[in-house]
């Protein structure tokens, strides 16, 4: 049994703990009965031997199985991981999404993607990256009486995403104490106007207003301070052709969207002045989870 769950970039500026979408780079588990536990790991986090004796996919998987069957089974688990660790892609969404719908699917028993989705609220209260990974495309999402109401919208071919990796991890949980306590009602006005401009934007297909809707004042600039040179590299891709630039997630990543005819000349940019970050295209994903048993 596989199982596959796409890379997702939250926030999108000002839409902090609310909008996000799904990246077509992806983590896959590959799941097989075996007479002993045995774990192998390759691509992102291979190299991190906390991942292989202590895998938070392990804890929750084994959670909902034993929960859910009646048997004691040993599993091999083949990870490959496209996902970096910490960097703002939902690495940790990924994980939590797969987890639960590897349980539910080696058992045989169906499960809705809404009934996922909330499953999943459980390890991640916020949902702006459990939607996308679950459902895929671009999510608008809130979360009331413990579950998330969401709408989401495929995003189309003539547009990528340039990503732009930084070396070094940011923890979601440090960064969320770098932020404010409080925020004005200025702050909050703002927000709200360009969070409601950029959903609408989106659904459609308004192209040209993402530049200005994409700008926030409640949570980039506190957690940029922290890596400073991502100013230089959001001002570069704005001025270089892209739609959008934000930090993804909690960062460190800076996510951009370009049309597919501008992100060529986009990547190259970026690359040649941020040599010692790693810079890709990539396409959106529109499908979410995918499990094949
Ligand atoms: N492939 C993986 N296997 C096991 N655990 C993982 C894996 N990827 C991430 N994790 C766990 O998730 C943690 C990272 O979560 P964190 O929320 O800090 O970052 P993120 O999800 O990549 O970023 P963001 O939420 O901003 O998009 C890691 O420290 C690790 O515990
Ligand atoms: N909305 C979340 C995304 C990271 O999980 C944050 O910005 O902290």
């Amino acid at each position: 049994m596989k199982v596959s769950v796409p890379a997702t970039s939250a926030n999108l500026g000002p839409g902090f703990d609310c909008l996000g979408l799904a990246i077509s780079m992806k983590n896959q588990v590959i799941i097989r009965p075996s007479k002993f536990h045995s774990v192998s790991l390759k691509g992102e986090g291979a190299n991190n031997p906390a991942l292989k004796d202590n895998n938070m996919f392990i804890s929750i998987f084994n959670d909902f199985y034993h929960n859910l069957s009646n048997k004691k089974r040993h599993f091999r688990f083949e990870f490959q991981n496209e996902i970096p660790l910490s960097r703002g892609l939902g690495s940790s969404s990924a994980v939590i999404v797969s987890a639960i719908a590897s349980a539910y699917a080696i058992e045989g028993i169906k499960l809705e993607k809404d009934k996922l989705l909330n499953l999943a609220l459980a390890y991640e209260s916020h949902p702006d990256n459990i939607t996308p990974a679950v459902m895929g495309g671009f999510n608008v999402a809130c979360v009331q009486e413990n579950e998330v109401k969401y709408i989401n919208k495929s995003i189309p071919k003539s547009l990528k995403a340039v990503i732009v990796v930084p070396n070094r991890a940011i923890s979601t949980q440090l960064s969320r104490k770098t932020l404010p306590f409080k925020y004005s009602k200025e702050d909050t006005v703002f927000n709200i106007s360009h969070s409601s401009l950029l959903t609408a934007a989106f659904m459609a297909e308004n192209w040209e207003m993402l530049k200005y809707a994409s700008n926030d004042q409640i949570h980039q600039k506190y957690r940029m301070k922290q890596m400073p040179e991502l100013f230089d590299v959001q001002k570069t891709a704005l001025k270089e052709g892209a739609l959008m630039s934000t930090l993804s997630g909690s960062g460190s990543t800076l996510f951009s969207i370009a049309y597919t005819d501008d992100s060529k000349n986009l990547e190259k940019v970026l690359k040649l002045k941020f040599p010692h970050f790693r810079v890709f295209i990539t396409d959106f994903d529109n499908t979410g989870v995918r499990i094949e048993i």
